[in-house]
């Protein structure tokens, strides 16, 4: 391509530093860059020096496609060891107080090296960058990293438009617009009354708060997989479906990547197992179970006699956990059937023809990645949005079974259940259907994501509006703008707005 990144329009992406929030984003920076752009990413320097440790992040732009990436970390005020970060009712005001200061010295800075900023982009629980951008002059977006129908629950309740569960009425079942009846407890967690977590319902709703000020909401979710919400919800807001981020068929640059640890290797031994013979367990970076849970998985996984590979991440020093044990001789009974792993190239392990089954916490990522993977799943969501992605990949998407209904049922999974579970999703005719859809799933992700697909589309749409504005944005500020090509038109093509169609036994 032989330009260089000063050239280019040049996008600011300031993520929220969880790992759930940093994986979408910068899968979406290298979407933009591989389309053209100059992409900054940013989040704060305690979790950009660990994402510098595990995955080789260097200081220059490194080419991405037709674009680069960088990567530029703030200081969030505190002592590398300040315990509040695990409190967000402390961390989000302090994030607040002080990226209100240090975006915009970064941006100031930017122009000045010849890199002037023409959009700010940011993911949920720091909707203040929009008012960043507003108070520069500047466009602003915002990623969002759950489902549609997350999206659409959140905004339900935020402008109180159908009942919710309460604390006068907490079972009730909840009917959106082109959703299916949710179950009280496949809400999203954080919105019932009873949450252990209101810090995280606060931390989530504060975007609504905000919602009017980006111009164009992203989602990492595509239109043939969400179809009626998406539609339903565009019609209200400014959305445009861009996932599965994770698949980028333009620069599959895998060298660019956001892991706050580094990945065990686990490829070779999944490589010496058997096709399909694999479930692989992960909870995700935030989920710990108790100790009588995790027994009885370990336990369940001995028994079904399957060959597993389990993430067994250590807890964050200040997060209150105490470390999860396996029991007593449990490596010596698995023998080289087990792999336990701190954590996994997760992406890759989905990919992996060895791997049958993912037993998963449900979050957005995870789920998004086993369908774009074409991977079943046996649904073990804890709170949150997983609960209600636990109902659409068992439910609506149908690839999964149910090992559990979420934390706030209380209730011990025992190894039988945990057993039957595991056997159900890898052998016989509900494993194979369920295999069926997920191959289906695959397909339509790939199809949305490849040249002239919705997702492909809105991305291509996005970029030509964010070099629209950045014209506008110079022109505004009297400076030397970055060369602009004229926008391309919107290819039409193979977009499809049908249904997948999905096998059900039930
Ligand atoms: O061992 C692991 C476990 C998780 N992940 C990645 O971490 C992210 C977890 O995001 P998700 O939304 O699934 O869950 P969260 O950690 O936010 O609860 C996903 O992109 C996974 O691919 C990984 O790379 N290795
Ligand atoms: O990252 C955190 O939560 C995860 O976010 C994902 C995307 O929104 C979601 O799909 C998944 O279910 C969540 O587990 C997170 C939560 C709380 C917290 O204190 C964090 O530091 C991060």
């Amino acid at each position: 391509m032989g330009c260089d990144p000063e050239s280019l329009v040049h996008v600011l992406l300031v993520s929220f530093p969880g790992q759930g929030h940093v994986n979408p984003l910068l899968r979406l920076g290298k979407r933009l860059a591989s389309k053209g752009l100059l992409v900054t990413f940013t989040t704060p320097d305690s979790i950009g020096k660990q994402m510098r440790k595990a995955s080789n992040i260097g200081d220059d732009p490194a080419p991405f496609g037709d674009g680069f990436i960088r990567f530029e970390f703030f200081h969030d005020g505190w002592d590398e060891d300040e315990p509040r970060r695990q409190d967000l009712d402390q961390y989000l005001p302090q994030l607040e107080k002080v990226g209100k200061v240090l975006i915009p010295d970064m941006i100031r800075r930017n122009a000045d090296r010849g890199r002037p900023v023409s959009c700010l982009i940011n993911n949920p629980f720091i909707p203040w960058v929009s008012d960043v951008a507003d108070s520069l002059g500047l466009p602003s977006a915002m990623l969002w990293v759950q489902s549609c129908a997350c999206f659409a629950a959140y905004y339900h309740y935020y402008h109180g438009l159908v009942p919710f569960p309460s604390e006068s009425a907490m079972e009730i079942d909840v009917q959106l617009p082109c959703m299916p009846l949710l179950k009280h407890d496949e809400v999203p967690s954080f919105l019932y009354p009873t949450t252990p977590y209101p810090f995280l319902r606060r931390a989530i709703l504060g975007q609504y708060k905000n919602l009017d000020k980006p111009f164009c909401i992203l989602m990492d979710t595509f239109q043939e997989l969400e179809l009626e919400i998406i539609e339903y919800m565009s019609k209200i807001c400014p959305i445009k479906t861009v996932g599965p981020l994770f698949k980028n068929p333009k620069a599959p640059n895998a060298n660019v990547r956001g892991d706050f640890m580094k990945a065990d290797d686990c490829l070779g031994w999944l490589d010496s197992k058997p096709a399909g013979s694999v479930v692989y367990v992960s909870f995700g970076s935030v989920v710990y179970l108790k100790q009588d849970q995790w027994d009885e998985i370990a336990y369940g996984l001995l028994n079904s006699s399957v060959n597993f590979l389990w993430v067994m991440k250590p807890p964050h020093k200040d997060s209150g956990y105490t470390v999860l044990t396996l029991p007593e001789g449990f490596q010596e009974k698995a023998g080289d059937k087990g792999m336990v792993v701190q954590w996994s190239p997760q992406e890759q392990v989905l990919a992996h023809p060895a791997v049958a089954a993912f037993v998963t916490h449900c979050g957005w990522n995870s789920s998004m990645e086993a369908l774009a993977s074409g991977m079943p799943v046996v649904a073990f969501p804890q709170w949150g949005d997983q609960v209600t992605d636990a109902k659409y990949l068992v439910d609506v998407f149908k690839v999964g079974i149910r090992m559990c209904r979420g934390e706030a049922e209380d209730k011990l999974i025992t190894r039988d259940v945990v057993e039957k579970c595991l056997l159900k999703a890898t052998v016989g005719e509900k494993a194979a259907e369920m295999k069926r859809n997920a191959l289906k799933w695959k397909a339509a992700a790939e199809a949305a994501v490849a040249e002239g697909g919705s997702s492909d589309r809105n991305i291509q749409a996005f970029v030509d509006e964010v070099k629209r504005r950045s014209v506008e944005v110079a022109l505004a500020k009297g400076s030397k703008s970055t060369t602009v090509e004229a926008p391309e038109v919107v290819r039409g093509g193979a977009a499809t707005n049908g249904k997948v169609e999905l096998v059900s036994s039930s």
